[in-house]
């Protein structure tokens, strides 16, 4: 089994910080879940437009509250605790934060550990790994 906890995490190199987010990556690809794990916070008053093309992402609001769009359709959907978002189509979306957002976060396939968006808002396949 594997214990982990937020407060040691975001006291390593597990906690990525990035211009309009930061996430501490829970698990990893190196654990071999098959799937990653992460607690996200967005800055208030951020717009951050995404792509993941080479995975999967699901994501829970925990706290906090704002607007993702799927930008294919302009379809909005407003995001307030209990709501999870599901990039089931590798979704080209932007995701407005009203407020700070706290987010729970799994990608598939894992991520690495220290991934940060590259021009379109994607993760690459392959990248450093956290030891
Ligand atoms: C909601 C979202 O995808 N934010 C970007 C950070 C990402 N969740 C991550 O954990 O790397």
């Amino acid at each position: 089994m594997i214990v982990r906890n937020l407060k040691d995490a975001r006291n390593s190199s597990r906690r990525v910080v990035a211009q309009n987010w930061e996430s501490t990556r829970l698990l990893l690809k190196n654990d071999g879940m098959g799937f990653s794990f992460h607690i996200t916070t967005i800055y208030a008053g951020t717009l951050t437009e995404m792509c993941y093309q080479n995975h999967l992402e699901s994501v829970y609001c925990i706290s906090g509250h704002g607007m993702v769009e799927t930008l294919d359709d302009a379809k909005q959907y407003p995001i307030t605790p209990g709501t999870i978002y599901i990039l089931d189509r590798h979704d080209k979306h932007v995701l407005r934060a009203d407020t700070e957002m706290e987010l729970a976060c799994v990608f598939n396939p894992p991520l690495n550990g220290r991934e940060v968006h590259d021009a379109v808002g994607a993760y690459p396949l392959e990248a450093e790994t956290v030891e």
